[in-house]
């Protein structure tokens, strides 16, 4: 089932365009990687998907549905985070269970299985150790690991991730991609990831959307699909 469909999007945040023709699809069931060096608007594309930045042209569909028919989650993890408040909830365990309210149910109570996700979420990220730390204590780059575990926690039926594994070791990563390809495949969600590791997570992808500097300034994009290794061009 299509989940979402970028068509033609032209976006530039000063007269030139950073993206120039820009078209994909996104699948329910898909493990999606984007690739491109630095500075070819990945996170740009991204915002633009999300609806965080409107485009200059082209069309942006996003399923209101999922595959049950019910209403579609997304959860969206940016590159950076910006330095969050420190106020409630205060430890990392708290901010990670708050992903498994449904939305404006803040009372709702927690049962096994919902510390058995909380759990997964920051074993996933490497924090669990630090599960009664103080937030306020947290180095930047542990509030981008926590906030990426409150939304595994939060099941969303797409997950879009920038560069998540920025400051994984090499075994954490192919944990991470792992934990991603079961997300995919058993709960047959959508997970589409910013990344500059292509070459040890294309094994586990369905798509790569690769971004090329395109002729007249801006980039334009290329999906590929059948990975694992045999790439072919779908468009
Ligand atoms: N808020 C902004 N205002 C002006 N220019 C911006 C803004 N955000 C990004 N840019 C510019 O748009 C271009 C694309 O940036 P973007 O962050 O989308 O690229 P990226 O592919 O995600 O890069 P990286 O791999 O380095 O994270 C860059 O030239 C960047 O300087």
């Amino acid at each position: 089932m299509k989940l979402a469909s970028l068509h033609n999007i032209v976006f530039g945040y000063t007269h030139v365009p950073a993206l120039n023709g820009v078209s994909f699809e996104l699948n329910s069931g898909e493990f999606v990687g984007i690739t491109g060096p630095n500075g070819a608007s990945k996170s740009t594309m991204l915002k633009v998907m999300l609806g965080l930045l409107k485009p200059w042209e082209g069309e942006v569909k996003i399923s209101k549905k999922n595959s049950n028919g019910k209403r579609l989650t997304i959860g969206y993890v940016p590159q950076q985070i910006a330095s969050f408040n420190v106020g409630f909830p205060s430890t990392v365990i708290e901010l990670v269970r708050s992903g498994r309210y449904p939305k404006g149910k803040w009372f709702k109570r927690l049962d096994e299985n919902d510390d058995v996700q909380v759990k997964n979420a920051l074993e996933m990220v490497g924090m669990w150790d630090y599960r009664h730390h103080k937030i306020g204590a947290l180095s930047g780059g542990q509030k981008q690991k926590i906030c990426i575990a409150r939304t595994l926690a939060s099941e969303p039926d797409l997950l879009v991730l920038d560069e998540p594994t920025t400051g994984m070791d090499f075994e954490s990563r192919k944990g991470f991609y792992e934990f991603m390809s079961h997300q995919v495949k058993k709960h047959n969600r959508t997970v589409v990831m910013v990344t500059h590791d292509q070459d040890e997570v294309e094994d586990y992808l369905d798509k790569i959307i690769h971004l090329e500097k395109g002729e007249q300034g801006g980039w334009k994009c290329l999906t590929l699909n059948s990975c694992n290794g045999r790439f072919g061009l779908a468009d």
